[in-house]
């Protein structure tokens, strides 16, 4: 089972997808987390001293190339789905979750964690909530495309193990739990 974890910057995927693996007993990855252990640079770095279209190829030919295993979980970045067709291979590949927040929702997550963003790092309260209306506004039209689109303010354990359980059900192909 592979199973794509997609939405905005501070939506809970790196956290969520990292708990949904547990449950599922499968492989966990992030997909920022593969870019950085291959390049050997930080995002930060990468769009600081490549610029934002060199990220986002090497972020295409990362999910793309990405073979850890036949089972994993994999979070992506918040732009992945929108650049160079990443939306259709992850649903054509694997079961793509939508972590859906509300920008206020978003902006509270986000307003102490922005400098390893490099999109808002710099940004005060006001230009960060402005940032999240605009982007999502674009956004939102790829990350509705999902499988399955899950709220994650209010994401509890209970909500965690349905949407396991549902994964399972749907997509049986389990690996033998470690
Ligand atoms: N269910 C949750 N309950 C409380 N806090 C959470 C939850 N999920 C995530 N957080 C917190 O919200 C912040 C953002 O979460 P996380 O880094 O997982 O988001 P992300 O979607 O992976 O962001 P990015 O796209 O920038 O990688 C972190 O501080 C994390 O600890
Ligand atoms: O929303 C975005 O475009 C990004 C989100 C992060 O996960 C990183 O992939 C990078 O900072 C870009
Ligand atoms: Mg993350």
């Amino acid at each position: 089972m592979q199973v794509f974890i997609i939405g905005f910057m501070g939506s809970g995927k790196t956290t969520v997808g990292k708990k949904l693996a547990n449950k599922l007993e499968i492989p966990f990855y992030d997909l920022d987390n593969l870019i950085e252990d291959k390049e050997q640079q930080s995002i930060s770095s990468i769009f600081e001293t490549r610029g934002e279209n060199a990220f986002r190829e090497i972020e295409n030919q990362r999910l793309r190339d990405f073979s850890g295993s036949d089972h994993y979980v994999l979070s992506t970045g918040g732009g992945t789905p929108v650049f160079h067709g990443n939306i259709d291979w992850m649903l054509a590949n694997g079961v793509v979750v939508y972590l859906q927040a509300e920008p206020a929702f978003l902006a509270s997550r986000l307003k102490n964690e922005k400098s390893k963003r490099p999109l808002i790092a710099g940004k005060n309260d006001e230009e960060l909530k402005a940032f999240i209306d605009e982007m999502l506004e674009k956004r939102e039209p790829y990350y509705k495309r999902a499988h399955f689109e899950i709220p994650a303010k209010g994401l509890n354990a209970q909500k965690l193990n349905e949407l396991a359980t549902t994964l399972t059900t749907q997509y049986p192909h389990r690996q033998t739990p470690r």
